[in-house]
């Protein structure tokens, strides 16, 4: 991968004011398949709210999350809450309280909408089965389905539920709103406004409405580097910027 040709326009230390941070990366790289698909990546979740990653296709977003994750080799410094979890395996990372919600759901076809969720309790967490059930109603009224047989939306609930149910001290979620109809996709957005009331979100997002919605800080990668840190609106209002980094002008609507 050539190292990224625009250069970083917001130091990462500008984030979201002083320290505010859950989590903290630091020089980032990652590989997969031998090939280096995270170059050099610093960026912080701000400690409440919505943080979003962003770029374009193929810069190295859910590669990010998933080395964060311990899901791809990786090096350079991860820092949750004051402890390192860079050179963690992956359970151990998720029971830290690193919720992870993948791109494409991913959920249990075959098992019900309930199992799914009991599958995903996590030993010495609460699970906040009120949370889940007030945010998803439709998720109790629809317990005993397949979840192979719910629509994309319904099975982007369930995957945010999953991640909901045990009380995780940030998210990373991948995508949510990809391939849905725009009325799901505002309701997708609804929830994850509230999911970010109980728990940080680091977003990764191609709807930049969404994102102007939800996110109070925007990271920026290209070419697997990190080049952008600030707050979102300022960002997503500069159409220059958005253009140059996104290749999309209108900094309001649309999508990466
Ligand atoms: N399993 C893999 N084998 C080889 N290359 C991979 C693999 N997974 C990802 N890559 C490469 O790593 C780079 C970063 O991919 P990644 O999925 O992280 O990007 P992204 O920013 O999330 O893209 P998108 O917005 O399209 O989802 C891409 O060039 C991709 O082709």
């Amino acid at each position: 991968m050539t190292p990224a040709s625009v250069p970083e326009t917001t130091a990462p230390e500008a984030v979201a004011g002083s320290g505010d941070h859950i989590l903290s990366v630091r020089g980032l790289t990652a590989h997969v398949a031998g090939q280096q698909v995270v170059e050099h990546v610093d960026l912080e979740v701000a400690a409440t709210g919505v943080t979003a990653l962003l770029g374009r296709n193929g810069v190295g977003k859910t590669s990010t999350i998933k080395a964060i994750m311990g899901l791809i080799g990786r090096s350079g410094t991860i820092d949750l809450a004051g402890q390192d979890i860079s050179t963690l395996p992956t359970h151990k990372v998720a029971q830290l309280g690193v919720g992870y919600v993948p791109e494409d759901r991913e959920v249990f076809s075959a098992l019900s909408v309930s199992e799914n969720l009991r599958i995903a309790e996590r030993k010495g967490h609460d699970h906040r089965y009120e949370l889940v059930y007030d945010l998803f109603p439709e998720l109790k009224q629809r317990a005993g389905q397949a979840a192979g047989t719910l629509s994309g939306g319904q099975q982007q609930m369930v995957s945010l539920a999953r991640a909901l149910l045990n009380d995780n001290r940030v998210l990373l979620v991948d995508e949510p709103t990809k391939g849905l109809a725009p009325r799901l996709v505002q309701e997708v957005g609804r929830v994850l406004a509230r999911a970010a009331e109980v728990v940080p979100v680091l977003l990764v997002e191609q709807n930049l409405q969404v994102v102007r919605d939800l996110a109070h800080h925007a990271v920026v990668l290209t070419g697997g580097r990190s080049v952008h840190h600030g707050p979102a609106a300022e960002f997503l209002g500069d159409p220059d910027l958005t253009q140059r980094l996104l290749g999309v002008s209108t900094g309001a609507e649309g999508s990466i």
